[in-house]
């Protein structure tokens, strides 16, 4: 019952998010509830406002109107800084990894986002900071185990194969240890297999209990891995359900089948 409680509670509420680019209405009154604990798909043809959307969110850019809540706070008039420290965390479409530093450099990155002493202090290397650098280190090692990175902890992050390298982003935004993880585009360049694993990392992610966000192109992996989806068509939302009701959905059809693409 708890669970069932649980599992219904709003992680992310989007009221009548609107945004503009000058004339160009990137999203338009978007509404739409986020429950904890699942997957939770952004689709729709390139153009649609996804990852607009990501970004309104994240507080990369400011919504032009309309209201952002995660849990009961609301967040469409904070810093992206300020977001991240209640625990959205996101990767990003093309990937932007620091490539000349090491791949568990990299996940340090994200975790001295919680340190005490911040990264650029740590050059001064006080007691206290070369425990808490120690341990940033540890917890950096946990997260590349946990997505099957560690054996590359050493090497540039720019010398691994893309697959690698938006796992790497994965490992750095979860190592900020996010409630809420927003994936843009993960499977982007990534062949079939690496395509399956990615959905395997992103189910785990899951049973960690954390919310996830995906805005993908992929729709078998998108099909076979989301609870549920938003699709998104000129900055509005055209449906929304489980995959088999989106999937059958005759205004996603309809839209689908006048493309080329999957979507
Ligand atoms: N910074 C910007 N300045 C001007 N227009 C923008 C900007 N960012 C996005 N847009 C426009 O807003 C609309 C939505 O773009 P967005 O990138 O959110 O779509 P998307 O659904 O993520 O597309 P894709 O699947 O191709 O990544 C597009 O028409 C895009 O050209």
């Amino acid at each position: 019952m708890i669970k069932r409680q649980q599992e219904q509670s709003t992680i992310l509420k989007l009221e009548g998010v609107s945004r503009n680019f000058g004339g160009l209405q990137a999203l338009t009154e978007v509404s739409y509830r986020v429950p904890e604990g699942i997957i939770q798909a952004v689709i729709g043809p390139n153009g649609a406002g996804k990852t607009t959307l990501f970004n309104c969110i994240s507080g990369l850019i400011p919504v032009t109107s309309g209201r952002i809540f995660f849990r009961d706070t609301r967040i469409d008039n904070l810093p992206a800084h300020r977001i991240a420290s209640l625990g959205i965390s996101r990767t990003f479409q093309h990937v932007a990894l620091f490539k000349n530093m090491t791949v568990l450099e990299n996940v340090m990155v994200g975790r001295h986002v919680k340190s005490h002493s911040g990264f650029m202090a740590c050059g001064f290397r006080l007691p206290f900071m070369r425990r808490e650098e120690r341990d940033i280190r540890d917890r950096a090692y946990e997260f590349l185990k946990f997505v099957g990175l560690e054996p590359e902890a050493r090497k540039p992050a720019g010398s691994l194969p893309l697959g690698k390298q938006k796992i790497l982003e994965i490992a750095r935004a979860l190592a900020t240890e996010p409630t809420l993880l927003l994936l843009d585009e993960p499977a982007g360049g990534l062949n079939a297999a690496e395509t399956e694993e990615l959905g395997e990392l992103i189910k785990r992610i899951k049973n960690l209990g954390i919310t996830v966000m995906i805005v993908e192109h992929d729709m078998n992996l998108v099909m076979e891995y989301s609870d549920r989806i938003l699709v998104l068509h000129f900055g509005h939302v055209l449906a929304e359900g489980t995959p088999s009701e989106v999937k059958n959905d005759e205004k996603v059809i309809e839209v689908y089948l006048g493309t080329t693409e999957a979507c």
